[in-house]
């Protein structure tokens, strides 16, 4: 993470190198996960009627309760971290509401990441929520993390875009329950268009291979001068 005296901007935020949360972001993290846990425990809960109704009532009373204090304004904190004038805990108000990785969302499980060398790298456990096949993983949820390291290969160099294509091959079957492991790599970088792949492991088995090309909207992608030795990598 580059940052100023106070600020931080947008594009200098890297995976895994956020500043420490508040204790108010640990409270909206452990939020987060009990909501996690909660949603695991609703699938194929066993429990009879009147149980059902009693908890369909608590939860729209919790829901109730939240309603009221409010939503705080994403749009503004981007434009502070945008403008270069983000404080620390704008950064982690960004990465921790992240689909998939964010540790204060409900819907991640979450998925860690985290820069090594050449290769942008994860691990996730992934529960019933993301079930596809009877005890697998579904592919579309492989497909969306896939998505997210790969785009996090755009930490190692200048401009930032969106996916444009991404090509999955699905080897084997990834199993829930049990730590999944991540990576992705670049492989080059043609003007405004970066290719870069990805793969996933399971106990040392690799369950997916994917290819995918970034499209920078605005100028070319080169590596940031600090990430300059790549190059061989990226050329090898
Ligand atoms: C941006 C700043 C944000 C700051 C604020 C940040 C807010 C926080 C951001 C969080 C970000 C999370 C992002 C998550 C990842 C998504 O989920 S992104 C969402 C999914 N992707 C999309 O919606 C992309 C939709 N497609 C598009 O917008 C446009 O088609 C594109 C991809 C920008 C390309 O349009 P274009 O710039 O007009 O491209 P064009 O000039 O036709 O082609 C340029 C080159 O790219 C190639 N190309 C074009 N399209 C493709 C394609 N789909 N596949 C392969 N190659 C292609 C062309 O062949 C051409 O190659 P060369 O001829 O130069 O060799």
């Amino acid at each position: 993470m580059i940052m100023t005296d106070t600020f931080y901007h947008f594009r200098d935020i890297r995976v895994a190198e956020t500043p420490a949360p508040s204790p108010r972001a640990e409270l909206h993290r452990e939020l987060g996960r009990t909501l996690a846990e909660l949603n695991e425990q609703v699938l194929r809960l066993d429990a009879s009627d009147d149980q059902l109704r009693d908890y369909i009532q608590q939860a729209r009373e919790l829901k109730a309760a939240m309603a009221e204090q409010g939503q705080r304004d994403y749009g503004t904190t981007l434009r502070r971290l945008l403008d270069g004038e983000g404080t620390g805990d704008d950064v982690t108000d960004l990465v921790d509401f992240e689909i998939l990785t964010g540790k204060a969302s409900p819907l991640s499980p979450p998925l860690e990441l985290w820069l090594e060398g050449d290769k942008v790298k994860g691990r996730g456990i992934f529960g019933l929520a993301f079930q596809g096949p009877p005890g697998r993983l579904h592919g579309g949820v492989i497909g969306l993390a896939l998505d997210i390291l790969l785009a996090k290969t755009q930490d190692f160099v200048e401009q930032i875009g969106v996916t444009g294509t991404l090509k999955i091959r699905y080897l084997a079957g990834t199993p829930l329950h049990k730590p999944v492991e991540f990576e992705a790599r670049l492989i080059r970088m043609e003007g405004r268009k970066l290719i870069c792949e990805g793969s996933v492991w399971v106990e040392g088995q690799q369950t997916v291979a994917a290819e995918g090309i970034w499209i920078s909207p605005r100028g070319d992608y080169r590596l940031k001068p600090e990430y300059a030795e790549l190059e061989a990598a990226i050329r090898a």
